[in-house]
């Protein structure tokens, strides 16, 4: 990897525990860690090239301490990211209480501070709700509804089984080549960056 160019910054955020390092060994090394859990300290960074289409895309990821007692650090880390995966855990025992009102904070601050920066709302471990459907806590259509208001995409994930992990990133990376060609476009033919608000600009970007 050394002396690549990283193409997207993405950053992982949410409380601790939510599984945002077992989603990025998952997507990274295609496996899930069993042991002891182990905290994130700081942060940790991992590239991965990836392509879509004819092109190759390298993801450099930052993957945050979720530790309030990190909170200072992980605004650092968040800094210039074009994708911040925000983690929520679906299946809420007593350490995960809480972890999408945190998921929420973190939001609130990217709109504020991050501007350029597109939210992908990740609810985790889905494969425990399949042992009990009735431990979800979070309702779906509600995170849908507030993801909408957002723009945010959702998913739910299982990095225990694979579940829709892959799509999360290859979404990522395909947003980012969207995203990239229609500045490559407007810059061509001198269209007024002001429409970017346009949804017309926006949806024909995606296609
Ligand atoms: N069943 C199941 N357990 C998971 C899943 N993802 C993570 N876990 C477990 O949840 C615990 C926390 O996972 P981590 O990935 O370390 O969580 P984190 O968000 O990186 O935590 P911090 O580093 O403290 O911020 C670990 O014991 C994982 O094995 C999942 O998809 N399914």
């Amino acid at each position: 990897m050394s002396g690549q160019r990283v193409d997207v910054k993405v950053v992982m955020l949410g409380k601790e525990y939510v599984g945002k390092t077992s989603l990025v060994e998952r997507y990274v090394h295609d496996r899930f860690l069993v042991g002891p859990y182990q905290n994130t300290i700081g942060a940790a960074f991992v590239a991965k090239v990836m392509s879509v289409g004819d092109r190759t895309v390298t993801l450099g990821i930052w993957d945050t301490a979720g530790s309030e007692r990190y909170e200072a650090m992980s605004r650092i880390y968040y800094r210039g990211a074009k994708a911040a995966i925000v983690c929520y855990a679906l299946y809420q025992d007593l350490t995960d209480s809480s972890s999408f009102e945190r998921a929420k904070f973190w939001v609130k601050e990217l709109q504020n501070l991050e501007e350029g920066c597109q939210i992908y709302l990740c609810g985790t471990k889905s494969d425990l709700l399949e042992e009990d459907r009735r431990r979800r806590r979070v309702d779906f259509h509600d995170v849908q509804d507030y993801a909408d208001n957002i723009k945010a995409q959702l998913f739910e994930t299982s990095s225990k089984t694979g579940q829709s992990v892959d799509e999360l990133f290859q979404k990522v990376a395909e947003d980012y080549v969207s995203v990239a060609a229609f500045q490559v476009m407007t810059e061509d033919k001198g269209v007024d960056l002001g429409q970017k608000a346009n949804p017309y600009f926006y949806s024909c970007c995606h296609h």
